[in-house]
């Protein structure tokens, strides 16, 4: 079941038909065409193994944590299909061989859960696991900020909040482990 450009096109029409637009328009004509683009590169974390990215591997022994904070971070969320959007943090601990991946593959992980219809919770999990299952780390603590569409733009019209999520996992479910991750997560802001 992979991606069905001319599927997303055909219901990108019908629904420009749905919602009392004419597709025929002159602005419009193109849009099954890019929105068949648009999906392709937004929902592209569908037909990926995200995990993959973590699995290559520095022998560069390194046991004290190693923190990427204010990734970037666009998903979509399931239910209304609206972007929420805002920055992931990952802090880790090695696993005792002392592997270490590369700082950019973090990035790659969050995109490719990211980049799929999503829940934040979920997401946030998502991350957290893989770096225990597939890089074998101690401890990780993932934090995700961000704003939903679907809060700001419509129903319940609140612009400017932010849910923000974490999961933790091994190590840095230690409290004092945990507590410097979150200072140096925080530490821009004080
Ligand atoms: N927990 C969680 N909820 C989300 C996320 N993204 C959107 N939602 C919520 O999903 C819920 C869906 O609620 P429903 O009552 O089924 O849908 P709705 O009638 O459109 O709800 P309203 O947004 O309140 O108008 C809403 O409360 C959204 O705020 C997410 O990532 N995590
Ligand atoms: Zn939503």
């Amino acid at each position: 079941m992979g991606y069905d450009a001319e599927g997303v096109r055909r219901a990108v029409h019908d629904l420009l038909v749905a919602i009392g637009e004419d597709p025929q328009r002159d602005g419009l004509r193109e849009t099954p065409e890019r929105m068949a683009r648009a999906y392709a590169e937004m929902f592209s974390g569908l037909g990926e193994d995200p995990g993959s990215h973590v699995e290559k591997v520095f022998d560069v022994a390194h046991e004290e944590m190693v923190l990427v904070r204010d990734i970037p971070m666009y998903s979509v969320c399931e239910h209304h299909l609206l972007p929420f959007h805002g920055a992931a943090h990952v802090a880790y601990i090695p696993g005792e061989d002392g592997r270490i991946t590369g700082l950019s593959k973090l990035a790659r992980l969050v995109d490719g859960y990211a980049r799929r219809p999503q829940v934040q919770e979920r997401l946030t999990a998502q991350v957290a696991d893989a770096m225990v299952e597939r890089l074998g780390v101690q401890g990780v603590l993932v934090v995700v900020e961000a704003e939903h569409l679907c809060m700001s733009m419509r129903g319940v019209h609140k612009p400017g909040s932010n849910t923000v999520t974490s999961a933790v996992r091994g190590q840095l479910r230690n409290a004092a482990t945990r507590a410097e991750a979150m200072s140096l997560i925080l530490g821009r802001r004080s």
